[in-house]
Parts: structure tokens; sequence; C-alpha cells
């Protein structure tokens, strides 16, 4: 059982972690500490969640059994330069970083039991998407700890890494294409003479609706899809706008464009 986290890079996923963590109770925010060279987002994380917090990347890992990554692609390097030493071997790294492999992380860090964890931002509303995969030190415990923290957020699956590069590109990344659609419909609505807040929310649910559908009835999306179009109706009027725009195409190219700059963030 771990006892003291320690976050190292406290930004927009560390805090959504950290909200995600708190608010399930599976650690206190007195186990929680913060590290990030930002000295105003330490004051915001401490003040907002009662988390401790630090500059020193360093003393964190040595007083961490369970330590985030969760620095930027660009930071990480530096940040492993600074943890050499640090870390004790019955710690568990947990990586989130993009596109970094467990691979570059373990040269650095011999022996040290290493997850490598692909989520996206809704962990913070316990709607997380997250994909694990364990590197050669973690065993199953440590696995299972991971994935509890994980599930607890949302949902989570244990994958082999050299799938993480294509789930970053559809479930990591997707809350952006969302949060993209959910902003068009909502304009269109307003378009169409609905008031702004009243689009967004119609928007929103909707989508989040259609998700909830597909995962709650086990559907295929088509047959979902089908049920809602009508012969000669309206559903069928705008999906035939869609496919004429190619928003599937759009779809499926911004995916492979994600996936493919996430093995670039690795060098790969
Ligand atoms: N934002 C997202 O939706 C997701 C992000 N990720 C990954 O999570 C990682 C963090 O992403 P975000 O939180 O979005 O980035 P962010 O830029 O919001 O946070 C990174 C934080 O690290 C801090 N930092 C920079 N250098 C540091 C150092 N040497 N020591 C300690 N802290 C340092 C920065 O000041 C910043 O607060 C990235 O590697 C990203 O690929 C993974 C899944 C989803
Ligand atoms: O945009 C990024 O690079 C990160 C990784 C997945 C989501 N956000």
């Amino acid at each position: 059982m771990y006892r003291q986290v320690g976050f190292i890079g406290g930004g927009a996923m560390a805090e959504a972690l950290v909200n995600g963590i708190l608010s399930n109770q599976l650690f206190s925010p007195g186990q929680i500490t913060v590290a990030d060279v930002v000295a105003e987002r330490l004051e915001y994380m401490k003040s907002r969640y009662q988390v401790a917090v630090t500059q020193d990347n360093a003393a964190l890992a040595e007083a961490s059994d369970l330590i985030f990554l969760a620095v930027k692609p660009q930071h990480i390097h530096g940040v492993l330069d600074g943890l050499a030493g640090h870390v004790r071997q019955s710690s568990l790294i947990v990586t989130i970083v993009a596109g970094i492999n467990i691979e570059v992380i373990q040269n650095r860090l011999p022996q040290v039991p290493i997850i490598r964890v692909m989520p996206n931002t809704p962990v913070a509303v316990n709607a997380g998407m997250s994909a694990l995969a364990l590197g050669p030190y973690a065993d199953e415990t440590a696995g299972k700890m991971a994935a509890d923290i994980f599930n607890a957020v949302g949902r989570s699956f244990v994958t082999d890494e050299a799938l993480l590069d294509a789930v970053t590109g559809l479930s990591g990344s997707g809350p952006g294409y969302a949060f993209v659609l959910i902003d068009a419909l909502a304009d269109a609505g307003v378009r169409v003479g609905l008031p702004r807040q009243t689009a967004i929310t119609l928007a929103a649910q909707t989508l989040m609706g259609a998700a909830k559908m597909v995962l709650d009835t086990g559907e295929h999306p088509a047959k979902l899809r089908d049920m809602v179009t009508s012969p000669g109706g309206t559903t069928i009027a705008g999906i035939h706008v869609l496919e004429q725009k190619g928003v599937r195409a759009a779809l499926v190219d911004a995916v492979l464009a994600a996936t493919q700059r996430s093995r670039e963030l690795g060098n790969r």
C-alpha cells in the first residue's frame, strides 16, 4: 500500500488526477505533494486542494513511494537527470508523459517499477479513459494499485505499450476533439436561434447521452444511429451533410495526426 504520493509537474493533468483522487478519497491531501517549477502554480494547488508543495523534485522523490511523472515530454529528460539516485527501488513510478517509452525512463531509473499510463482530462470528473502498460519491474500488485486509481476516476485497461501512441491519438487527445464538436454544435444552435448557454447544454448533454448509450447497451454505434434515423426524416438530412463534408475522414485524419505526433514526441 502506498502512503505518500508525489506529482512531478503540477499542471492541467496533475490537477485533474489530484482532483479525481481526492474526490474519491483514494488518498488524503496530507498524503499528496506536488512539485513544479512555477511558484504561482504551486500556490494555486496548495490553496485549492490543501496538498503539500515543493520546487525540489529530488526531495519529493525521496519522500514518495508513488511518484507520478506529469511534465511535458520536452522536460522529461531534465527531470530524469535530477531524479537519478533519489528514487527508491520500492517506489512505483507512474508516467503519463505522452510519447515517452518506459525504456527511456527505465534506463535512467534502473530496476524501479514503472507503469506508463495514457489518461485523459475527464479523470477530473470521474469519467476518464486510461490505458496502462506495465514495465518489466512492475508486478501484478503494482498494476492492480495503478488500475484501482485510474478505475476510480473512470475506466482503464491494461495493454501493450506499443498501442499507447494510438491510445494517445484517440482517447488521450479525444476530449479536445469533443470540445471542438460541442463548441461547433453550440454555434450551430445559436445559428438556428437558440440562446448560447442553452445550445451548449443541449450539445454537451447530447454527446454525453449518445456516448452513454454506446457504453451501456454495448450496441454498435451504427445500429444506434439507425434507431435515430427515420426514413425521409430530419436526422438523415443532417447525416447526409456530415458525410458530404467529410466529417468521418476528418476524424480519422485527426486521430492519425495525433498518433503520429505522439510517436514524434518520443523521437520514434
Ligand atoms: N492534458 C492532457 O489532456 C493530457 C496530458 N498528458 C501528458 O501529461 C503531461 C502533462 O501535461 P499537462 O498537465 O497538460 O501539461 P502542463 O503544461 O499543464 O503541466 C506541466 C507542468 O510541469 C511543470 N514543469 C515543467 N518543468 C518542470 C520540472 N523540471 N519539474 C517540475 N515541474 C515542471 C510546468 O510548470 C507545468 O505546470 C504531458 O507529458 C502530457 O503529454 C497525458 C494525457 C492527457
Ligand atoms: O496534447 C498533448 O500532447 C497531450 C497528450 C494527450 C493529451 N494531451
